[in-house]
């Protein structure tokens, strides 16, 4: 199974080949323009990244998938503050599925940095004098003591975008 990812960011590599390990994927990783704004700040622009980056990465390549993941920030009704969502979106051609990950609510400080127009990459370092901490543990590892991870809770998304293609539920 031949699958293309839209980024090269190598946390998401892993979390697709980790995630689809059972089917024992060649993944290439194809840097593609997300088509949203570097920090969406909704689930609908999260969302639509997602499936820009599968498309873009399925077009770009021969592979059988295309797989896009994004990072977004939100407003959830019910929830306090500001939370990081996170959605990935598979694609094989004619049919496009999209799936969600784990949420985190951002500490205030955190919140407040991104309201004023910061991007969470960038405010994660620069509050935790981290360089990188999203091509590593992300701000999952970070906020949860490492009891998870950026790779793991992408993963976890990647698995319910797949899921429709491989079981006959959704037909
Ligand atoms: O190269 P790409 O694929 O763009 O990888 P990215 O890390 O920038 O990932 P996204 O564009 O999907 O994420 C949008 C923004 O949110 C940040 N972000 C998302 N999840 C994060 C996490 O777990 N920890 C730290 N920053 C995160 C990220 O650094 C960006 O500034
Ligand atoms: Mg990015």
């Amino acid at each position: 199974m031949n699958v293309a990812v839209g980024s090269t960011n190598p946390v998401k590599v892993a979390a697709v080949e980790r995630t689809l390990s059972r089917y024992e994927p060649t993944v290439t990783a194809v840097g593609v323009d997300s088509g949203v704004p570097e920090q969406p700040r909704s689930i609908d622009e999260t969302v639509a990244g997602a499936e820009n980056r599968a498309v873009r990465a399925f077009e770009a390549t021969d592979a059988d998938y295309g797989v896009g993941l994004e990072g977004g920030v939100a407003e959830l009704d019910g929830v306090p503050g500001l939370s990081l969502v996170m959605w990935a979106a598979v694609t094989d051609g004619p049919r496009l599925e999209c799936g969600g990950g784990p949420t985190l609510r951002l500490p205030d400080t955190v919140a407040e940095r991104l309201e004023a127009g910061g991007e969470l990459g960038p405010v994660m370092d620069d509050l935790l004098e981290t360089e990188g901490v999203a091509t590593s543990e992300g701000a999952a590892g970070v906020l949860t003591d490492g009891l998870t991870d950026r790779t793991r809770a992408l993963g976890e998304a990647v698995a319910c975008a797949f899921g429709p293609f491989v079981v006959g539920h959704y037909e």
